[in-house]
């Protein structure tokens, strides 16, 4: 490497030549340099002869002066460099030669002892021992590769090196030694780590692979699982299918079917067998009946006179002569005899006429769910999703729950979630004109923003809402197994108070959180239809469902302020409130608030203790309309039986004011002190009392 590399380059080189020219006229006599002389404007002699060194200059100022019989080109060098050093010079009061300063013996070139303390710390921070020059080391007065352009070039940058004079440090060999180790360490440790990381992207890769071959496995089987588990499903879908239709079959003949009339359309019932056996037990019994009442009737005319019970009473006669009693005349003792058979044949008989009317009103409650489950039969077969279809690719329909008025809802599973479903499939008549179907797909649409926008334990889950074709979409519904309060009800006609108070308090729960939302919400169609049963039972959760008439008050309305009833007509009679049969002036839309679903609240608790519904019980939905049932409904009576707490009369009381200023709402439904938790251990009447299943007394 030339000398001019290293001065244009080397920072340090900078730094000794200006302790060259410029540190040399401080330097005090015989001082030898200390540590920091690198960085320093006195620096030592020392300093000068390294920074010769350093920068290539093997020959002393001394040896220059003396060398007339050097090459020329050498002497040129070192005019140069005396000029060059007068001028940089110039105010040095020390007139010294700068060899002078240098003892041979202690020369750090010559004293390879001394020169081992002696280092200069480059800017850079990499330790560059003076002595590493081989001309310096081995003392060689030769001026052959000193490059005194080089100094020139220096010093039209020694402002340059100024700024970095600063960081310049001189350092003991140890010093060095000890950096060059803790490098060297460093290096080892950062090539082990290298290594490390090596071996564990290595490894890391090698995983992934794993991983990867893995999870391609997994997949492979999962979608094998998700097979299986689908053709399990079908399968088993097929199975109940199957097994429905035969019980159905079953069913049909013994509690009744569906016939055409005629070549029409029109279809009507006929009963099966087993009502016809009870017709047969009811025959006997009305003519067991007869029997008694006609052996009754004879009893009556044999039926010994006056005078001979009194005979009978007092054998020894009044002592007065009395005509003679007629021959077929039955002694008293007879009358009574055979009276009392009669007595108990008669309340045997009413006890079998109980015993019948029972009968009559199971077999009744267990046609109405063999006609429900008919009518499903009837409506899966004519459905076009009955072949198990898998529908927006997740879900796999299974068998059909129940057909509404513009929908079909099946029971499905979520192949995604794996859990089973609720598919509510709205169809648009393709029959019907634009508009309709725009009205129709609308008031869907906000159903489902509705149902979208609540979210409690009371109430069903909307999951999903997705579009089949251009005529049909569907909502997915959380599932809830266990049938609804009216499938419930028609199977069992009542419940015991607790049990339903168990209910109310959980429609209650989610009313009050409908009407707490920021829109609150307003169901208006609440009936045992859509109260659903998750187990199946009584006992256990219930879940209120079908916002399909729901209201939603705008934002900022408070539900006390009341909204029109723009629906006017739809819904089901029997559970809404006076107020929705009324027409304003002008046919104007009544006014309606959350006391319409109080007053829905009333009615079902009431239907399940009595197993009636309060108002219209036996009456079609026309025939409430048209003898305004609802409209005279001003206050509500209770059957004396099943025995009923007073504390939930006066709760249904509330509930079915006629006057919905009267009426309670929500919020103070919720605070009725018999939905409070000590009133259930006090106030209800035990569920053993009712009897469930019993007639109606
Ligand atoms: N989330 C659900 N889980 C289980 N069964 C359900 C669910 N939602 C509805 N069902 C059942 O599906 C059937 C039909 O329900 P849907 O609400 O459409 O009918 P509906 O109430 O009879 O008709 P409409 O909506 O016209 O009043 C009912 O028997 C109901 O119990």
């Amino acid at each position: 490497m030339s000398g001019m590399e290293d001065l244009t380059i080397d920072a340090r080189k900078q730094e000794l030549l200006e302790a060259r020219f410029w540190g040399a006229s401080k330097m005090q006599s015989g001082s030898e340099s200390n540590m920091s002389t690198g960085s320093s404007l006195g620096a030592g002699a020392n300093s000068d002869k390294e920074t010769d060194s350093a920068l290539g200059f093997t020959s002393t100022p001394e040896q220059n002066e003396k060398g007339e019989t050097t090459r020329g080109r050498k002497r040129k060098a070192a005019e140069n460099l005396s000029q060059n050093a007068k001028k940089v010079g110039a105010n040095s009061t020390n007139s010294k030669k700068i060899n002078d300063y240098f003892e041979p013996a202690t020369s750090p070139a010559r004293n390879p002892s001394s020169q081992n303390d002696r280092l200069i710390m480059s800017p850079t921070g990499l330790v560059n021992p003076l002595r590493s020059s081989p001309s310096s080391r081995h003392g060689n007065n030769s001026s052959s590769n000193i490059d005194y352009s080089g100094l020139v070039h220096l010093q039209q940058k020694r402002h340059v090196a100024k700024e970095t004079r600063s960081t310049q440090s001189e350092m003991t060999f140890h010093d060095i030694s000890h950096l060059q180790t803790v490098n060297s360490g460093h290096a080892t440790e950062k090539s082990k780590k290298l290594d490390e990381v090596t071996r564990q992207k290595q490894d890391l890769e090698f995983h992934l692979k794993e991983s990867d071959a893995i999870m391609k496995k997994c997949k492979v089987q999962l979608i094998h699982c998700l097979k299986v588990c689908k053709d399990l499903l079908v399968e088993k879908s097929k199975k109940e299918k199957i097994e429905a239709r035969k019980k159905a079959m079953e069913g049909r003949l013994r509690l009744g079917q569906f016939s055409r009339q005629g070549t029409g359309y029109q279809e009507s019932w006929t009963n099966g067998w087993a009502f016809a056996d009870l017709g047969l037990k009811k025959e006997k019994i009305n003519r067991e009946k007869e029997d008694i009442e006609k052996a009754r009737k004879i009893l009556n005319k044999r039926k010994p006179s006056a005078n001979a019970a009194r005979k009978a009473n007092n054998p020894e006669g009044d002592g007065f002569t009395r005509p003679k009693e007629p021959k077929d005349l039955l002694s008293v003792q007879e009358y009574h005899e055979r009276d009392e058979v009669l007595r108990q044949r008669l309340s045997a008989v009413k006890r079998d006429e109980n015993e019948l009317q029972f009968e009559l009103e199971r077999l009744e409650r267990e046609r109405s769910l063999h006609i429900r489950e008919l009518k499903r039969i009837s409506n899966e077969d004519n459905s076009c999703f009955k072949d198990n279809p898998v529908l927006n690719d997740q879900y796999l329909l299974l068998s059909l729950l129940g057909k509404g008025g513009f929908s079909e809802v099946y029971k499905g599973f979520d192949l995604e979630e794996l859990r089973y479903v609720a598919v509510k499939i709205h169809h648009l008549n393709r029959e019907w004109h634009e508009q309709k179907k725009l009205d129709y797909a609308r008031h869907a649409n906000r159903e489902a923003d509705i149902h979208r926008s609540v979210n409690h334990p009371r109430i069903v889950s909307l999951y999903d809402r997705f579009e089949v074709d251009i005529n049909t979409f569907c909502t997915v519904l959380e599932f809830c197994g266990g049938n609804d309060l009216d499938f419930y009800l028609k199977e069992h006609r009542l419940m015991g108070e607790k049990e339903a108070r168990t209910i109310i308090m959980q429609v209650v729960s989610a009313l009050v959180y409908l009407n707490s939302l920021e829109r609150s919400v307003i169901h208006y169609d609440l009936k045992p239809g859509n109260i659903l049963l998750c187990h199946g039972t009584v006992c256990g959760d219930v879940k209120v469902t079908d916002f399909g008439l729901s209201k939603q008050f705008d934002e900022g309305l408070s539900p006390g302020d009341g909204m029109d009833l723009t629906s006017q007509g739809a819904g089901t009679y029997w559970y809404l409130p006076p107020e929705c049969f009324v027409r304003g002036p002008g046919g104007q839309p009544p006014k309606i608030d959350n006391k319409v679903d109080v007053w829905s609240v009333g009615v079902i608790f009431y239907q399940c203790l009595y197993g009636k519904k309060p108002f219209g019980h036996n009456l079609t939905q026309e025939a409430i309309l048209k003898q305004n049932t609802i409209l005279r409904a001003t206050e509500v009576s209770f059957p004396n039986k099943p025995t009923v707490s007073a504390e939930a009369k006066s709760f249904i009381r509330r509930c079915l004011m006629y006057h919905k200023e009267d009426r309670a709402d929500v919020f103070q439904l919720a605070d009725h002190p018999y939905l409070k938790p000590s009133a259930g251990k006090r106030g209800t009447a035990s569920s053993a009392n009712s009897n469930q299943n019993g007639p109606a007394l």
